[in-house]
């Protein structure tokens, strides 16, 4: 039997993505968070659910936006996790959100639920840190939409950070020849360097458009974000570079 290691499952609205080509921000989704991730960015929202072997449990909302959630514990069952997505289904569902965590972690497992809900008439959309290209091969060519993540070197997330964003651009390489629509997104601090952003931008030209997204609580000043706006733009092209912020955090909802 399959078995996920999962934080929550809830419905909501993408928060993040901006207006870029692959951006699913403002659709309806059901996002499934996977427990477990291999990286540490210093600065992740999602840390309570980075070391799988704390997370016992697994929620999931009874009704959107109640605020009332149901826990089972973990690992949990594919037909369970199935009944809880279609159970949230408010009809209006553009895609159901793969996210984390790192779900390429449980390649098989996600590979088995995301062939089902393809099978029951969804679109797939994949929020990954990217950096395990030979997992995003697995899924690929199931995958409709997908959100990578350039690590940027402040946000420390593992040891040989270059080796991690090459690793990140393969995936969106393997994303795009496969047919996914794909953006790639850059959460940048007040540490970000330009001459960092200038080489991701030059790594990304002619793949995919990047989208950035000032880190939550946002410290980073606007001529800050200007200059790594306009570094980007000059080497991607003016029509390749969006802002993202985590809309979600301002509505307050999940
Ligand atoms: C929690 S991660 C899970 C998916 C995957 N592990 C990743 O990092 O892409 C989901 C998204 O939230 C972003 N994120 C997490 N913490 C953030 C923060 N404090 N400010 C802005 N974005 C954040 C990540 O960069 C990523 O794009
Ligand atoms: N509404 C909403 N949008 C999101 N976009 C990315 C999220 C994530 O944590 O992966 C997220 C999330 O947790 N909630
Ligand atoms: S890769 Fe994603 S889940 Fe993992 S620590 Fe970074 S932001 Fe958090
Ligand atoms: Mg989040």
């Amino acid at each position: 039997m399959v078995k996920l290691v999962l934080a929550e499952i809830f419905n909501s609205w993408q928060g993040e993505g901006g207006s870029l080509p692959g951006s699913t921000f403002g659709r309806r989704q059901i996002f499934v968070r996977f427990a477990g991730c291999d990286l540490r960015c210093k600065w992740c929202d999602s840390r309570e659910y980075i070391d799988a072997s704390g997370v016992s449990h697994w929620r999931y909302e009874v009704e959107p936006f109640t605020g009332k959630f149901e826990y089972r514990q973990n690992p949990a069952n594919l037909e369970d996790v199935i009944k809880v997505i279609l159970h949230l289904d408010t009809g209006d569902i553009h895609s159901i959100s793969y996210t984390g965590g790192e779900p390429t972690l449980q390649i098989q497992a996600l590979k088995t639920l995301m062939t089902k809900m393809k099978e029951l008439g969804f679109d797939n959309f994949l929020e990954t840190h990217g950096g395990l290209p030979e997992a995003i091969r697995k899924v690929a060519n199931i995958t409709d939409y997908a959100s990578v993540d350039i690590k940027d070197e402040s946000a420390k997330a593992a040891k040989n950070w270059r080796d991690l964003v090459l690793r990140e651009i393969e995936s969106i390489r393997i994303l795009k020849k496969a047919g996914v629509e794909v953006y790639a997104k850059l959460v940048v601090t007040n540490e970000t360097k330009l001459e960092n952003v200038r080489w991701y931008a030059e790594l990304l030209k002619g793949l995919a458009p990047l989208a950035i997204q000032p880190k939550e609580p946002i410290d980073i000043s606007i001529a800050r974000l200007m200059d790594i706006y306009r570094v980007a733009a000059e080497i991607l092209g003016k029509k390749n570079v969006g802002l993202s912020f985590q809309v979600h955090k301002y509505l307050n909802v999940l």
